[in-house]
């Protein structure tokens, strides 16, 4: 007996040019089951699921319109492209989703021809969008692009530097603002409250008033449509101002799951020759039509594999604190010893701990919205008052405020504190989210003070450390996840600038560790020793200050030096090579190996896979000693 699809529709559409043949009375039912799909897929491979549910009508009516990929669609951060995914030739993979070798969780250029523009940090759509309407004005094309930006995201700088520019040109250029007042967490700031305002004053623009926007453009047998539609009506609204200032011509805001509305609209722009950007306000639900999203306080914004009939998520049991929350934990301590201390996060609250740390002390703790430019140099005027400020941006996030952190920060030496999360490689978020640059881009700054803990008990010293540090900017990094459930003091303890320790004693291989790989060391630490290597262990706890006085004891009294770290070339290694090539040290025959990242971009996959191929782990360690000392396995065994 064959057992019927539970998406007959969606089985027959493969692809945008399958789905334009479709009656526009069948487009609900497709929605219905692209939904489904989106549900069903995710509930095996975990990822962002509210956001993609939010759009999944707004997907379908733009590839019904538009001429994909003829016609450009960028989805600004790309974390709600799961139902384009379907829709656009990659159904058959979708359950590869953040898998290694499987489908991305954002949009990608290598991966399709419908993925225009590659994203995963925020609010780059506008400017790309922008771009490519450009080059094609200019090549002589006629091409629509379409950028899709949710309203947290509208949040960042960027995004105005690029209506601004957008604003000023006759370029052809449709941006629709995804209004699902959500970010991560719930939306912060003036923008957000704008919003809010715009549609609840006046609710939905009804087809008519649309009808009427459109009049010079709208044809006449769906301005008749337009205006049966009256019941749809509740106001006029004043929402546009903002952006109609920016100089775009404003629609909406329109109801982003009713097909009814989007397709006229979408099929006006589609139609226009008017020169010039315009901005259509559609609003939606994150987590829409999956009651357990629409329930939860998050909207189901990132989940891990969960059960579809109830949505309860598959989360494992920890065995250890994250570093996260035992930095929200150090955080605390010091702020309760010292009511200088105050925090900072950009639109992370949950992701940073800083959730945590807000409710202890919520007048002391800033989420600035996605605006890591800002909020580095928010923190710099913090303290130039005299505050402690921690501003605590993930790694990859804080590579989008360097020129804050060069100038507003470094040159002033100015005590900002930079708590950086997720340092190293991430897993299933992939290349866009690994921390890899952070120690090469920090540590060529002078006056900076750069640390990264070996386990969660060291960061809670780092914290105090930096909390100490009055005088010029201080800096450290820790990976996602789980500690090595090591005992925790209360409050961390100051630590000696620029001073590492000696974890364990050897005579012929010192391994010199900056950060978490620690623990790797020690692994390959024993290997080596009944491989009859006697072997060193350190902890550099510093790559800035350097400790130069543990890095020249362990080159002149070992005869092979490893450094390694999580993060790219440039880094903590090249720092210790340059002091023993500046102090002559490399002259006498010590045969020195860095081990870092490798110099590609790695996808998403599990982090221990993701280390295997960085080559980081024990077992490497194991091989770099043992090539570095010519000596092969079987022969270091005897
Ligand atoms: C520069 C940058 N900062 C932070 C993030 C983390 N981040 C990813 S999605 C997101 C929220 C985006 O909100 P919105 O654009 O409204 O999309 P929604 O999830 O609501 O659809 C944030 C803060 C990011 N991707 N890029
Ligand atoms: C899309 C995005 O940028 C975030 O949602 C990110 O995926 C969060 O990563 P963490 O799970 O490491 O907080
Ligand atoms: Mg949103």
């Amino acid at each position: 007996m064959t057992v019927a699809s539970k998406t007959p529709l969606l089985d027959r559409v493969t692809t945008p040019a399958q789905l334009r043949q479709l009656d526009p009375s069948d487009l609900r039912q497709l929605a219905h089951e692209l939904r489904q799909e989106t549900i069903d897929a995710v509930s095996v491979t975990g990822g962002h699921l509210g956001a993609g549910l939010g759009v999944v009508e707004l997907t379908t009516a733009i590839h019904y319109v538009f001429d994909t990929p003829y016609d450009r669609l960028i989805w600004d951060v790309g974390h709600q492209a799961y139902p384009h995914k379907i829709l656009t030739g990659r159904r058959d993979r979708i359950r590869t989703l953040r898998q290694g070798g499987g489908l991305s969780g954002f949009t990608k250029r290598s991966e399709s021809e419908y993925d225009p523009f590659g994203a995963a940090h925020s609010s780059t759509s506008i400017s790309a969008g922008l771009g490519m309407a450009v080059a094609s004005e200019m090549q002589g094309r006629k091409r629509n692009v379409i950028a899709v930006i949710g309203d947290g995201s509208m949040s960042a700088g960027m995004a105005y530097e690029a209506m601004n520019n957008a604003g000023s040109m006759d370029t052809r250029l449709i941006v629709i603002l995804n209004d699902n007042d959500m970010s991560i967490a719930p939306p912060v700031g003036a923008l957000s409250a704008y919003l809010s305002r715009s549609i609840s004053s006046s609710s939905f623009r009804s087809l008519r008033h649309l009808a009427k926007d459109f009049s010079k453009i709208l044809p006449s047998g769906l301005q008749r449509a337009a205006q049966r539609a009256e019941e749809y009506a509740r106001g006029m609204i004043s929402g546009g101002t903002l952006f109609e200032e920016l100089g775009f011509y404003y629609v909406g805001p329109i109801d982003g799951h009713n097909l009814d509305h989007l397709l006229p609209v979408l099929q006006n722009l589609r139609n226009s020759d008017e020169p010039g950007p315009v901005l259509v306000h559609v609003v939606t639900e994150k987590g829409h039509g999956y009651p357990p999203a629409e329930k939860s306080a998050d909207k189901y914004h990132g989940v891990v594999k969960f059960d579809v009939a109830t949505g309860i998520q598959q989360k494992s049991t920890p065995k250890a604190p994250s570093y996260t929350s035992v930095y929200a934990k150090a955080l605390i301590a010091e702020a309760k010893a010292d009511d200088r201390v105050v925090a900072v996060n950009a639109a992370m609250p949950s992701g940073t701990g800083l959730d945590i740390f807000g409710k202890a002390f919520p007048d002391r703790c800033f989420d600035v919205a996605i605006a890591e430019q800002h909020a580095v140099t928010f923190c710099a005027g913090m303290a130039c008052e005299g505050l402690k400020p921690f501003a605590t941006i993930y790694s990859t996030f804080l590579q989008r405020g360097y020129d804050q952190v060069v100038h507003d920060v470094a040159i002033q030496s100015l005590p900002v504190r930079f708590a950086m999360d997720r340092a190293g490689l991430v897993g299933a978020d992939g290349a866009t989210h690994a921390g890899s640059f952070d120690i090469a881009y920090l540590g060529c700054l002078p006056n900076f003070v750069l640390m990264a803990p070996s386990d969660e008990a060291e960061l809670m010293h780092m914290v105090a450390t930096a909390a100490a540090i009055d005088d010029r900017p201080s800096a450290f990094r820790y990976p996602r996840g789980e500690g090595y459930n090591v005992p925790l003091p209360e409050r961390g303890t100051v630590l000696e600038i620029g001073k590492g320790r000696i974890i364990r004693e050897g005579t012929k291989v010192a391994l010199l560790s900056y950060g978490t790989r620690l623990q790797e060391c020690l692994k390959a630490a024993d290997d080596l020793a009944a491989k009859g290597l006697s072997t060193t262990v350190a902890d550099a706890r510093f790559c800035k200050p350097l400790d130069t006085d543990l890095v020249n004891r362990l080159a002149r009294e070992h005869e092979v030096l490893i450094t390694i770290e999580e993060g790219s070339i440039g880094g903590f290694g090249s720092h210790v090579l340059h002091h023993l090539a500046t102090v002559g040290l490399l002259d006498s025959g010590l045969k020195i190996r860095p081990m870092v990242l490798p110099d590609i971009f790695i996808d998403h996959d599990s982090p221990q896979k993701q280390y295997d191929l960085a080559r980081l782990n024990a077992i490497h360690v194991v091989e770099t000693v043992l090539q570095c000392l010519g000596v092969s396995q079987s022969v270091a065994q005897q």
